[in-house]
């Protein structure tokens, strides 16, 4: 059993699963939800390009910040629609905090998966989605376009593709490079537990 980070305290028993990178855990500052979902049907997953705002260029579920006084659940709901059109059975399967040097807040993500939803995935104005295959072990020639996505995906999909349930948290520090800022992965840590 690993011991979680600071800021995931409260989680309870959490077996470890994979950690990396080196140096401090950096101080949080206070946490904003957000939310990610994910189709896993038949074999394939769903995941959008993101085409503006934060993240953009990468591939990631459908989600965004939790309005006020709306829940999680509803929050996922709604922005799965916006980004892809689509309404699906949610079920939570796991969190993350993530946090990068000089963001005032930390993001506290909650995972979502349903393994069929209803409509047509559609493009909107902020994601294109596209099917891929979810491969038997995740590895260098996974279908999984991990070179064009978020640097920590790669450590915790397999966790979320396993159907179990999974907490972590991600550091990324800041560097300037020619006055453009450069992030970084620096330290990350998962866990699962089984339900
Ligand atoms: C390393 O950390 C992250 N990894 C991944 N895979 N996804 C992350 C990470 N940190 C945040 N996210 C997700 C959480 C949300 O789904 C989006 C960010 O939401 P966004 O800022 O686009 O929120 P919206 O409410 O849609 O914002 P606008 O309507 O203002 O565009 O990234």
């Amino acid at each position: 059993m690993g011991t979680p980070p600071p800021g995931l305290e409260g989680f309870g028993p959490i077996q470890v699963s994979t950690s990396g990178g080196n140096g401090m855990w950096l101080n949080l500052p206070p946490v904003k939800l957000y939310t990610i979902s994910f189709i896993i049907k038949s074999g394939k997953i769903l995941l959008g390009h993101k085409k503006r705002g934060f993240g953009k260029g990468v591939y990631n579920g459908f989600g965004g910040k939790v309005e006020p006084g709306e829940s999680v659940e509803a929050a996922a709901l709604r922005e799965l629609k916006e980004e892809a059109g689509i309404t699906a059975k949610l079920v939570p399967c796991g969190t993350f905090i993530y946090f990068h040097e000089g963001s005032d807040h930390t993001f506290q993500v909650e995972v979502f998966k349903a393994d069929n939803y209803e409509g047509e995935s559609i493009e909107t104005d902020e994601m294109r989605p596209e099917w891929f295959d979810v491969p038997d072990s995740i590895e260098q020639n996974s279908p999984i376009p991990w070179e064009s996505m978020w640097a920590a995906d790669r450590h915790w999909y397999p966790i979320m593709l396993s159907g179990k349930y999974f907490v972590g948290r991600i550091d990324f520090t800041e560097t300037m490079e020619d006055g453009v800022k450069k992030y970084t992965l620096q330290r990350w840590w998962f866990g699962a537990r089984d339900t």
